[in-house]
């Protein structure tokens, strides 16, 4: 089982990372090499172009890739997504010059759009009654309005650094974009692919939790409880020779807080907070 991955640009190293928290620990050194062996002989990693990665799944390449949402809908093939794996957030945007007469899509008729997606872009303007000639260009997409070649862009944005200093801004919002697992229809059933795919979200699903240990009193078991419902509830141990209990639970992160402070009152100490590297529900 191959995994194409990004071989450079932002998505390749929180790829790498997310790969290494999975289990799926490359053997064989990453840099400038074309493929590496996993941990798990059955699995290894093929770097190629965020852009080209589709291509290679659908082509035989890899089974399973790991790209933009974005540079999937550029491509022209059909991939079968997995998996959101959360990060490399984006939006495409359709974006004009601040300080020129274009104010709407429909005052764009006739006019010309540079983009690095021409599929995106084509598919976004057939769905409007609006015609547009369209540039495909290879980057530097935000200077070609500026240069008399294009009316507009469709562009990447994330925090909108790039659109507002060369003085464009967003009319439209085309698509909104993370990076995915996607598979080959035909590989769907190979027990692997779903061992990859658990593997890669047990690391989502720990990301949002913490695991908290706490030591209270054992009468007060009850009111702990009640601050923890948790995943399937906490779980009690005893404290040989004393009246308290170890209590541990998986509690969503953005409860801790206010767990902390309920805790405390209903009689908790020692309480300690630590991150999960993977969590398999
Ligand atoms: N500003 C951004 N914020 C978040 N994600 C982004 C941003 N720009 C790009 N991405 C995501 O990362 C993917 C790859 O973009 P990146 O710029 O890293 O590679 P690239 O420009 O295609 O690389 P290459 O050098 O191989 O041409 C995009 O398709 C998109 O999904
Ligand atoms: O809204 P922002 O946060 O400014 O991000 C948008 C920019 O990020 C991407 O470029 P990148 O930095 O990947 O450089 P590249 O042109 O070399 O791909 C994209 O092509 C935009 O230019
Ligand atoms: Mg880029």
């Amino acid at each position: 089982m191959r995994i194409a991955v990004p071989n450079k640009g932002r998505l390749h190293e929180p790829t790498l990372e997310l790969l290494e928290r999975a289990g799926l620990h490359l053997v064989n050194g990453a840099d400038r090499k074309l493929y590496a062996d996993t941990v798990d002989p059955d699995v290894s990693v093929l770097f190629a172009r965020s852009a080209d990665i589709p291509e290679y799944v659908a082509d035989g390449a890899a089974e399973l890739g790991i790209t933009g949402y974005d540079q999937a809908r550029e491509s022209p093939v059909e991939l079968h997504e997995l998996l959101d794996l959360d990060y490399g957030g984006c939006r495409i945007v359709l974006a004009v010059p601040e300080d020129g007469d274009i104010e709407d899509v429909s005052d764009l008729d006739g006019g010309t759009i540079a983009t690095e997606f021409p599929r995106i872009t084509e598919g976004y303007f057939e769905g409007t009654d609006v015609d547009v000639s369209i540039t495909e260009v290879s980057g530097a997409t935000e200077l070609t309005p500026h240069v008399d070649m294009a009316d507009g862009i469709v562009d990447i944005t994330s925090t909108g650094t790039t659109l507002r200093m060369n003085r464009l801004e967003p009319i439209e919002e085309i698509l909104s974009s993370s990076v995915r697992l996607f598979a080959r229809e035909d590989v769907l059933d190979d027990p692997k692919v779903e061992q990859v795919r658990t593997a890669l979200d047990s690391v989502l699903a720990a990301e949002d939790q913490r695991y908290l240990m706490l030591n209270a009193p054992e009468q007060r078991l009850e009111e702990i409880r009640e601050v923890l419902p948790g995943m399937g509830g906490p779980t009690v141990m005893d404290i040989a020779g004393t009246e308290q209990v170890a209590v541990h639970a998986v509690v969503a992160e953005d409860a801790v807080f206010e767990a902390i402070s309920e805790l405390k009152a209903v009689g908790a100490s020692d309480i300690l907070v630590t991150e999960i590297e993977r969590l398999v529900e």
